[in-house]
């Protein structure tokens, strides 16, 4: 499938692609006839009739879809329909005074300008296109032999089958031929319960499997995957509104009310219709309207561009609030690519056994230490498993021929283990392998730091947020030793998700507006729960392009600095647009009341209008020159 097919222009949808072109068509019929009817009054100023003939049918020809989107946004009033309303109330006042040509040149300098203000130059196709590539996912397809091919989703065929592990994004749509698993269809169906699948059930491309492992026979791809759907969020990112938008909203009946009332009084103080009809187009709100879209979406344009993908406009907003920093340990401040440093079989277990039965029920799960497990025994020595099961932030558990096995950390095993050993000392991740309720033995794993990560933690201090947390699963004394090694001060180990959770909770409830880092990994109910959610992209799982509102693509520690600091550009912009828009329209309802628009002050009102709107999107397109290089590592 190829984003370009699907997208023709990009960022605008189909149907607003015709709607356009629909529009840019009435326009150019209409400027015709005008051409035409003015020509006519120029040569044969005898012959007013065929010039009032000729500029009647222009005005006639824009009429139409004003007076259309004025009736329809009277019955679904929206903030853009004042602008509908207040034009179509000038066209009919014009053409009550028989003023044609001013009742053919409004509509058609309006459609105008609008057609600018969508196809902007900060459309957010570069947004969107940069979304498009880099929400491809992988899939593991399993050949004819039962040999794993590591290959592009778009790559998929119907018919093909694949494995989806725990963490994994269902690559495209399909059945369940093998496995059990609770999925995660919130990105697809917005419903937030896992939907529990077995055998025979349809599965959905994009959807996340929280715990099982799966094998699927693939029966649609394409257009009805996660990319088209993704997408389709950034473009519903584009049409939130802000709360001034959302104010002037609330308020827009009283607005209008406001504008005729003004209206009313100039054609009463003044008895000029031409300075009435000024004020109504005057008083169109355009540029308030794109004044919080345009900055927004400039700000996730250029947000894409440093490889930091934002869900939508509203995140942006709050990274600029944010005052503390929740971080987690593997994935996150640590690479995650875990080594096996040291084996410690219990009695009577040889190292082989241990390594085997480790990689096996490792190769079922993406969490990291399981995932550095599965390379330590060949394939031919895996056991044969069923019933796979992932129990977040404690292990994986499975059975095989020899009986019930488990591996994870010391709390789950002894929950089926009578007499656990000691952990051993050991710098790292330790889990152990238990088999049918006897212990096998420990596996020491190590994990090495970040090179970047006590500088972006250094950096974020610099900006004010100095309340950080490293939240782990791990034990204590790890722990410790990395967040001394970044600077961080408060730390809480041995956490279960649902304390990651819990921990998030209380950080927001004691008054911090944190932003919550991590790979997604056990912990996306925390990622949810923060004031943002901001998960590292390459070496993070799918489920964290799901439960986070930020995504570094790039894993670099350092962009979450960059990310706070494109916020604050971007309020700041916001907030010079909220001014232009606001400060513009009043000067021209003013000038336009006062009549120093002149005798044809309806057109020049239209103008300045036009004027407001492209100086809104000129500034936001400012912030299009945002670049940041990454900072030096210290
Ligand atoms: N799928 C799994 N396979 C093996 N061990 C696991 C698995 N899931 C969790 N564990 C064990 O549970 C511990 C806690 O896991 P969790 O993911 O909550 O934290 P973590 O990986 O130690 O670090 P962090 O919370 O900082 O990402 C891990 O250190 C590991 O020992
Ligand atoms: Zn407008």
């Amino acid at each position: 499938m190829s984003t370009s097919s699907a997208q023709p222009g990009g960022a605008l949808t189909r149907q607003e692609q015709r709607h356009i072109t629909r529009q840019l068509l009435l326009a150019l019929i209409a400027s015709g006839a005008l051409i035409l009817g003015l020509l006519w009054r120029w040569l044969a100023p005898e012959q007013v009739a065929v010039a009032d003939l000729l500029l009647g049918a222009a005005s006639l020809v824009v009429a139409v879809p004003v007076l259309r989107h004025a009736w329809h946004s009277l019955r679904y009033p929206s903030l853009h329909g004042l602008t509908d309303q207040l034009i179509a109330l000038a066209l009919l006042g014009a053409w009550a005074t028989g003023d044609l040509l001013t009742a053919a040149l409004l509509p058609l300098i309006m459609i105008v300008g609008h057609i600018l203000e969508e196809r902007s130059v900060i459309g957010s196709q570069e947004a969107i296109e940069a979304l498009s590539k880099l929400t491809r996912s992988r899939a593991r397809r399993v050949d004819g032999e039962g040999n794993l091919h590591d290959i592009d989703n778009h790559d998929l065929e119907s018919g093909d089958v694949v494995e989806v592990r725990a963490g994994d994004h269902i690559p495209a749509d399909g059945l369940v031929l093998e496995g059990k698993a609770s999925l995660d269809t919130a990105p697809i169906t917005g419903e937030s319960v896992p939907q529990e699948v077995e055998p025979g059930s349809e599965v959905y491309g994009g959807a996340i499997n929280l715990d099982g492992l799966l094998r699927v026979r693939v029966t649609r791809t394409g257009e009805t995957s996660t990319l088209g759907r993704v997408i389709a969020l950034m473009q519903s990112a584009e049409q939130a509104s802000p709360p001034i938008t959302r104010l002037l909203e609330r308020h827009a009946a009283r607005y209008l009310l406001l504008v005729l009332m003004i209206a009313a009084s100039t054609w009463f103080l003044t008895q000029d219709a031409q300075a009435m009809l000024a004020v109504l187009v005057a008083a169109c709100p355009c540029a308030l309207v794109l004044s919080a879209p345009a900055s927004s979406i400039a700000g996730l344009t250029v947000a894409a561009r440093h490889g930091i993908l934002i869900r939508g406009a509203a995140f942006l907003e709050e990274l600029a609030e944010v005052n503390a920093v929740v971080v987690d340990k593997t994935g996150t401040l640590t690479h995650g690519k875990l080594q096996l440093e040291a084996l410690a079989p219990a009695d009577g277990v040889t190292q082989q056994q241990l390594k085997a039965l480790a990689a096996s029920l490792g190769a079922t799960s993406n969490h990291p230490v399981s995932r550095a497990l599965s390379d330590i025994a060949p394939r031919e020595e895996w056991l044969l498993l069923e019933n796979v099961r992932e129990l977040q932030g404690l292990g994986v558990s499975a059975a095989t021929p020899q009986g019930e096995a488990v591996l994870g950390r010391p709390e789950l095993l002894a929950t089926s283990v009578a007499d656990l050993p000691e952990v051993p000392e050991h710098d790292g991740p330790v889990v152990g392998l238990a088999l049918e309720g006897r212990f096998l033995g420990w596996l020491l794993l190590a994990d090495s730091l970040r090179g970047e990560a006590a500088t972006a933690m250094a950096e974020l201090r610099e900006l004010g947020l100095n309340r950080q947390l490293l939240l782990t699963g791990d034990r204590q004394s790890v722990a410790d030793r990395i967040a001394h090694s970044v600077g961080i001060r408060d730390v809480i180990a041995g956490a279960l998700p649902a304390d990651k959770l819990n921990q998030v909770k209380q950080q927001i409830d004691s008054g911090y507006r944190p932003m919550v880092i991590g790979d997604g990994i056990n912990d996306s109910l925390a990622l949810k729960a923060g004031v943002v959610g901001v998960a590292m992209g390459a070496g993070g799982s799918d489920i964290a392009m799901s439960s986070a509102d930020i995504v570094l693509i790039g894993s670099d520690l350092r962009r979450l600095g960059t990310c706070v600091r494109l916020s604050r550009r971007c309020r700041r912009t916001l907030q010079v647009n909220v001014f232009i828009g606001l400060g513009w329209t009043l000067a021209i309802v003013a000038m336009a009341a006062f009549g120093w628009l002149g005798a044809s002050g309806a057109v020049v009102a239209a103008l300045l209008h036009n004027l407001s709107t492209l100086l809104v999107l000129g500034n936001a397109g400012r912030l299009l020159r945002f670049e940041e290089k990454l900072s030096e590592q210290k």
